[in-house]
């Protein structure tokens, strides 16, 4: 096995390419607040069965809020800067949005990893919004949480990069409303291309395992 456990010297900067940067602790309260509680609200929509005359009342209602929020957004491609358990050579870059990770997004579960000394490892429970067959989770959410973790793998133990290869493996149903534990690593780094492979698990037992090839970005 090789691999690279100190984090590379030169990490892009994305300020660099232009983009914003948003450290964690920045994000104001009210608005992880507001995320939170639009996360139950999709909730909420996806399984309502309220009378006619409540769905219009909430219509307008969101209608008005959306409105409100518009007048002032992000730039597409706003980064936050994940280093709250990090050193800050090691500290983690994504898109504030990310679907799956994402501080801002109330559509992400959200997954957060941690490191440990095996890699990395997060904890993430899901509502029928990510629902696939009856009571489980859809095999797309499944490979998306598998990119995440496996591409910030890459990103906090070596280089951010992206993915070109991903494989997945469904050995078990992943159910929803239940704490799924997600690990991932890196396995081997040659050159630009890096091996990381994750599981993710239920009650302890591997519902799927990914494995995939991330490229570093240049610079
Ligand atoms: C500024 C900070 C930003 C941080 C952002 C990080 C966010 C991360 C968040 C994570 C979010 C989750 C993740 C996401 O959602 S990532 C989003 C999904 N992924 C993509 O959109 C990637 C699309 N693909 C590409 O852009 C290019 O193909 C990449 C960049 C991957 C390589 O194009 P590039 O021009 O750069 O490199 P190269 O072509 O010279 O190849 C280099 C080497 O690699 C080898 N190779 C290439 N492909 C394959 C393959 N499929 N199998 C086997 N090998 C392959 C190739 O043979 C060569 O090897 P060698 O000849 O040298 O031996």
């Amino acid at each position: 096995m090789t691999v690279n456990t100190q984090p590379t010297a030169e990490r892009p900067d994305p300020r660099a390419y232009g983009l914003p940067v948003v450290r964690q602790s920045e994000i104001p309260a009210e608005l992880r607040s507001l995320v939170s509680r639009v996360h139950d609200l999709i909730d909420a929509v996806a399984n309502t069965e309220a009378d006619t005359e409540t769905l219009a009342e909430a219509a307008r209602t969101v209608e008005g809020l959306t409105a409100g929020l518009n007048v002032a957004r992000r730039q597409i491609g706003t980064m936050v800067k994940r280093d709250e358990d990090l050193p800050e050579e090691a500290a983690e870059f994504g898109t504030i949005t990310n679907i799956v990770a994402g501080d801002t997004n109330p559509a992400a579960p959200p997954l957060t990893l941690h490191r440990t000394p095996e890699g990395l490892r997060g904890e993430v429970t899901l509502n029928t919004v990510y629902q696939g067959p009856p009571g489980l989770v859809h095999g797309g959410w499944i490979a998306a949480m598998l990119d995440q973790a496996l591409g910030s793998a890459s990103s906090i133990e070596v280089h951010p990069g992206l993915t070109a290869r991903l494989e997945v493996n469904y050995r078990n149903p992943t159910p929803l409303f239940t704490p799924l534990e997600i690990t991932s690593r890196v396995d081997r780094v040659d050159g630009r291309k890096v091996h990381v492979s994750g599981e993710i698990r239920a009650h302890g037992k591997v519902t799927a395992e990914g494995t995939a090839l991330m490229i570093l970005i240049k610079g």
